[in-house]
């Protein structure tokens, strides 16, 4: 349905967005991941027009749309990280003033306001300043501006930070309902891995301008199904211990800390003898150990050796 090939932006030196291609099928919920400057922001104001890309096609339906946006638009709702609202004006009188922006007039225009607000849960509280809202609420407000004109793809950049736990909940609930029940094609970027991995049926993940991998959840844990990441706690630890851990055939990682031990692995050596052998050589017991299953935040750490947070 909609497709971006080789999307690149460039401010002045800095490469903000490389070569990104990404796809959205119809009805499907796809997360954009990366920590922060990672370029997910940029990847969706080019691909909401609201800047020209330095080079790369934005297809819809197979038709390169990057000089007629309008096209794209009629069907794209965007949430945007800042609020775009007024804050002086009730949560009606925002979307009355953003419908009409939309085109939107009369009953139309009546019955979208009343459709977005209670899909947002807010038809309660509509005619209230949005001055006096929460954080949280105004982001709900926010998501009811994008979806006046029943948009068959909605990308929201980042809709749950900053906010309380309950506005978060609500949000998340109206994407899977508005994407699930309503059938709309989802792009949600986020640097919270729960999120996506709650909502999303397949992820990109961004890091420096690139994506750096993509897939369902299962194939983007798949690229670790190569190691194992063993947890152990030992009765005391020493240097020599843990250089001899090092050395073990297939052994990739070693992290000591106090007398915990995290060991990465290749897969299939036996590791747990090799680990009790050693201890009882230097006179340690191993008081328990687990191991680790991966998750996607360990896959985004493999790929960058660092935390989605850092
Ligand atoms: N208008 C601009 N002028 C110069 N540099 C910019 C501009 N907009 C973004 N950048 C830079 O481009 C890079 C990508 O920024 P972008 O906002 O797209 O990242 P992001 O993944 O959305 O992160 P965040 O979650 O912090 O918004 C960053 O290094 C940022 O500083």
């Amino acid at each position: 349905m909609l497709e971006t090939i080789r999307l690149s932006k460039s401010f002045k030196r800095k490469k903000a967005v490389q070569d990104v291609n990404l796809y959205l099928d119809n009805g499907e919920s796809v997360g954009l991941i990366g920590p922060n400057g990672a370029g997910k922001s940029t990847t969706i104001s080019m691909i909401s027009s609201l800047i020209k890309p330095t080079a790369g096609e934005i297809k819809l339906n197979g038709e390169n749309i990057i000089n007629k946006p309008e096209q794209l638009r009629r069907i794209l709702g965007v949430v945007p990280q800042e609020l775009a609202l007024y804050q002086e004006l009730s949560a009606y009188e925002n979307l009355k003033f953003f419908g009409s922006i939309y085109k939107l007039k009369g009953d139309d225009l009546e019955k979208s306001i009343q459709r977005s607000l209670e899909i947002v849960g807010l038809e309660g509280r509509q005619k209230d300043l949005v001055k006096t809202f929460s954080g949280g609420m105004k982001r709900r407000v926010n998501i009811a501006v994008a979806l006046l004109h029943q948009p068959k793809i909605l990308i929201l950049d980042e809709p749950t930070v900053g906010i309380d736990p309950q506005s978060r909940n609500h949000i998340l609930e109206t994407v899977r309902m508005l994407n699930q029940k309503n059938g709309t094609t989802i792009l949600y970027t986020s640097h919270y891995m729960e999120e996506v991995e709650q909502l999303c049926d397949r992820l990109y993940i961004m890091d420096n301008g690139e994506i750096i991998a993509t897939g369902t959840k299962g194939e983007l844990l798949s690229i670790l199904s190569a190691e194992d990441t063993i947890k152990v706690q030992l009765s005391k630890m020493n240097e020599v211990f843990v250089e001899q851990v090092k050395a073990i055939e297939g052994v990739r990682k070693v992290e000591a800390s106090d007398v915990n031990l995290k060991v990465i692995a290749n897969k299939g050596i036996n590791l747990v003898s090799e680990l009790v052998s050693l201890a009882n050589n230097h006179h340690i017991q191993m008081i328990n150990f687990h191991t680790e299953t991966p998750s996607l935040e360990d896959v985004f750490l493999h790929l960058t050796g660092r935390t989605l947070r850092d």
